[in-house]
């Protein structure tokens, strides 16, 4: 059985998913995207604030499901553009420690929605 989850602090999904799911101890966080929720903004002056802005939701996400980055097993990265690739990471980097980051893949990608530059979703397990 799952459990829905759902932060009013993330963007409401932009179609028929929901923010994440708990199934026993594994949490699945969509794909975040780099809108603020408490400006409906979408920020997109920077890849680096565009990247912060991604996951500051991923965070507000597992934290309603009483979960932190550190018990973040995998995220999946997609890019517009892979030359943004040394940029995100710099970003992301800040959000786990370097010996327990979590597996990940970073893939470049067509379009995204709402033509972001990025989008991360994570699986998580308590
Ligand atoms: C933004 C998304 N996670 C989606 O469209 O699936």
């Amino acid at each position: 059985m799952k459990k829905i989850i759902f932060s009013d602090l993330a963007p409401s999904p932009l179609g028929p998913y929901s923010q994440a799911t708990l199934s026993k101890d594994t949490l699945y966080v969509s794909g975040q995207i780099g809108i603020d929720q408490s400006t409906g903004s979408f920020i997109n002056d920077s890849i680096e604030n565009e990247t912060h802005q991604v996951m500051k939701n991923l965070g507000y996400v597992l934290a309603a499901a009483d979960m932190t980055f550190e018990e973040v097993v995998k995220c999946s990265i997609f890019v517009r553009d892979m030359d943004d690739f040394a940029k995100i990471n710099s970003v992301y980097a800040t959000y786990f420690k370097e010996e327990t980051a979590p597996a990940r893949e970073t893939v470049q990608v067509a379009r995204l929605p709402k033509d972001v530059g990025i989008e991360i979703s994570c699986i998580a397990v308590k």
